[in-house]
């Protein structure tokens, strides 16, 4: 094929392509361990309006791509970005994470309001817009939503949790509620992502961070079920958008997301073994991940070695190199140049 036409190495691996050395991104690439981000997000009173800025939300995609030209920008928002263009109360405290208004009651539900979600949240797709305009032309855009169940999890606890024991507790003591919620949010979104594909994302991501607190038989009605729900939707609108599923901590239940949630790429958590993911799961999807984010702050040999064991695990798999979660604020960002290095470097 042309020059001009291959696929950028992110694409190539998602449609299923052992691209040697595999394409590179990290999850939560931009952030606080960046400088020039701490300087930019001084700029913004709240995170939300921040996330909705889409000047600052832009510049804030693009500042590790300037630094680190890594395979992929991911659109600089959160996944909680849509409960609150729902109308559900969200606000971020410094030091202390997301607190949401607690749902419990249907009234609450009622309250949600989808058309003014598109409307509220239209700012992601002018993000997505100016972020496309100005990425180098082998860096592919993945923008990306929380995935139902996490969302509603959120939701339902007010916030984050070890245990997300009072959203489990509506899950199973209230089923038609909280299934009511998982429709809205399965339908908000297909809708949100599809602004973000129409706008110019070239993959789109689904962050299921809380899938490993379900039961099996839950983990498949809320997380299975619902993401093969939102795949279809999105691929009979989009079908050249490719799609990664991050069923954080699913054990497992992994098997059975690979095969059944109808995504390209399965996003792997640092506990999963690399070898075993690369023999167990299909080769119809390709695999994300999935370094420990610690051995990214420690660096050195450390580094090498956890990295080294990663890239000889994945064989002949198609692989998009990543951490097993997000960069951590404390985290040098000379070390992500080092990894980038070595992964580049490697074989
Ligand atoms: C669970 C979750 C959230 N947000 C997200 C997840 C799924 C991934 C995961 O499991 O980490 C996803 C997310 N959040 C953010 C991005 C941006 C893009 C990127 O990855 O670079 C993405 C993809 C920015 C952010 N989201 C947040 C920040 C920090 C806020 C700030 O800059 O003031 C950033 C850069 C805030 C946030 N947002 C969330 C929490 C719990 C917090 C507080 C804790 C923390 O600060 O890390 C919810």
């Amino acid at each position: 094929m042309d020059g001009a036409m291959r696929l950028k190495p992110l694409l190539a691996a998602l449609a299923g392509e052992p691209v040697r050395p595999p394409p590179l991104w990290l999850m939560r690439q931009a952030g606080r361990y960046l400088p020039e981000y701490r300087a930019l997000r001084a700029r913004a009173p709240d995170f939300l309006g921040f996330c909705l800025s889409p000047e600052l939300a832009a510049e804030a995609t693009l500042q590790p791509v300037r630094r680190f030209r890594p395979d992929a920008a991911i659109l600089f928002a959160d996944i909680l970005v849509l409960p609150h263009a729902l109308g559900h109360p969200v606000r971020f405290e410094a030091g202390e994470g997301p607190v949401l208004e607690r749902l419990a009651t249907r009234a609450q539900l009622d309250r949600l309001d989808a058309a003014r979600a598109l409307e509220v949240a239209a700012p992601v797709s002018e993000t997505v817009r100016q972020v496309r305009a100005a990425l180098p032309p082998e860096v592919a855009l993945i923008g990306f939503a929380g995935a139902p169940f996490t969302v509603a999890a959120y939701m339902a606890e007010g916030g984050g949790s070890r245990d997300f024991a009072h959203a489990k507790r509506l899950m199973y003591g209230d089923p038609a509620l909280f299934e009511a919620l998982m429709d809205r949010l399965v339908e908000a979104t297909i809708a949100y992502l599809s602004a973000q594909a129409e706008a110019g994302a070239e993959a789109l991501m689904l962050f299921d961070s809380w899938a490993g607190v379900l039961s099996p038989a839950m983990f498949d009605r809320h997380v299975i079920v619902p993401t093969a729900r939102i795949a279809a939707a999105l691929k009979a609108r989009f079908p050249q958008v490719r799609l990664i599923g991050f069923p954080r901590q699913a054990g497992g239940s992994l098997v059975a997301y690979a095969e059944g949630a109808g995504v390209d790429a399965v996003g792997l958590d640092t506990a999963v073994p690399p070898a075993w993911a690369a023999r167990a799961l299909p080769r119809t999807v390709t695999l994300q991940g999935n370094l420990d984010p610690l051995a990214l702050v420690a660096g050195g040999e450390a580094l090498r070695e956890e990295t080294e064991a990663l890239l000889e695990a994945i064989g002949d798999r198609a692989w998009i190199f990543n951490l097993g979660h997000g960069v951590v604020p404390e985290t040098p960002p000379e070390h992500v140049a080092e990894l980038i290095a070595l992964v580049r470097g490697h074989g």
